[in-house]
């Protein structure tokens, strides 16, 4: 259908996570033009090829590019992108936690000289830091730079809730709220949630809230352990292709993400996982949702433990 498919979206990183993202946004058939980057000779440029061979099967018009990067290299191939998806990884990052900033770091200063009114999509981990990092690196208007964190999570608490009660996935709305790391920092919004809007806590024991809790908190590093290499990317990748279209539709879809907050919910200066209302020009507001005593507290503790992480992260991109 002419004049259907507009814009270009970037993915950084051509892994399990960004070859699934780029698919997924490939066959949604509503951009012009997906570009894949990785530094790995010949990766890109082959997902590519294989992709756009699978086009006259699925059904899709939109053109998969394929580009080698090298490390700390020029990146020219993102010039006309409207959204850049950092999807890149470093594997030894436990042992180094400094390469994975310097690396996302160095994609950034690339994102900033050939995108510069892009919108950038954080997947990369850890997603909180690396999200601040990419707003310090880029100089970007704060709404432009969001990161897929907590979209995953409630969608983890919503699978694992709608499994116990025996009910679909669209039934239960619940949003986690605060960091992506597998800790006390990952909120669930319980006050709020419902099934067909009946509240959660009505349904559902303390004892069974706690259990879920914990099961989406530990979610990412059980798929790890399962898969035995890599990570979680199924989810992951739905997650982000689901954020990069709110914002290429700009239809006023409401989502939660890794957003920059400065007043909302009683916390200032921080990028933190909230509901937001995304559009082309990324983050549009916060949303504010009304949070019981003991939510509020614990995300006002969420934000300042994830305020020193994306401190740290940021002074290990400059060391
Ligand atoms: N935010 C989330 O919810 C979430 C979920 C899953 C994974 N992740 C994170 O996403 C990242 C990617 O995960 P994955 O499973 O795809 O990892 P992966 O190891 O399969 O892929 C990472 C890819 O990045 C490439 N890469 C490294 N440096 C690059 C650079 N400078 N430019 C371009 N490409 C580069 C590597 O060559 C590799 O192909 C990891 O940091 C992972 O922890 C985040």
């Amino acid at each position: 259908m002419p004049g259907k498919r507009h814009g270009t979206v970037a993915v950084l990183g051509a892994g399990q996570c960004g070859r699934m993202t780029a698919q997924r946004l490939a066959e949604s058939d509503v951009y012009q033009r997906i570009v894949l980057t990785d530094i790995i000779p010949g990766l890109a440029e082959g997902i590519a090829l294989d992709l756009n061979q699978s086009r006259a099967i699925t059904g899709f018009e939109t053109t998969v590019e394929g580009h080698r990067m090298r490390t700390g290299g020029d990146c020219a191939c993102i010039s006309d992108a409207q959204i850049v998806v950092i999807a890149a990884g470093v594997v030894s990052s436990a042992q180094e936690p400094g390469r994975t900033s310097r690396m996302v770091g160095e994609l950034c200063a690339q994102i900033a000289l050939h995108s510069p009114e892009a919108v950038i999509v954080v997947l990369s981990n850890p997603v909180d830091a690396l999200t601040a990092l990419a707003r310090a690196v880029t100089g970007f208007p704060a709404h432009r730079v969001l990161g897929q964190s907590v979209l995953l999570d409630s969608a983890r608490f919503a699978d694992f809730t709608a499994t116990l009660l025996g009910v679909p996935r669209s039934a239960v709305q619940l949003t986690m709220v605060g960091s992506h790391a597998h800790d006390s920092t990952m909120i669930p919004l319980l006050s709020g949630a419902t099934v067909y809007g009946v509240p959660l806590t009505s349904l559902l024991s303390e004892e069974d809230q706690a259990t879920l809790t914990a099961a989406v908190r530990r979610g990412g590093a059980d798929v790890m352990k399962l898969l035995g290499t890599g990570s979680s990317f199924y989810a992951a990748s739905a997650a982000t292709a689901r954020m990069v279209r709110a914002i290429h539709d700009d239809d006023g879809t409401v989502l939660p993400v890794c957003a920059y907050v400065d007043g909302e919910y009683g916390v200032h200066d921080v990028f933190l996982g909230v509901p937001a209302l995304l559009g082309r020009s990324g983050v549009r507001r916060v949303v504010q949702l009304p949070l019981s005593p003991g939510e509020q507290a614990a995300l006002a503790t969420a934000a300042e433990v994830m305020r020193a992480r994306q401190r740290q992260c940021i002074e290990q991109w400059k060391e």
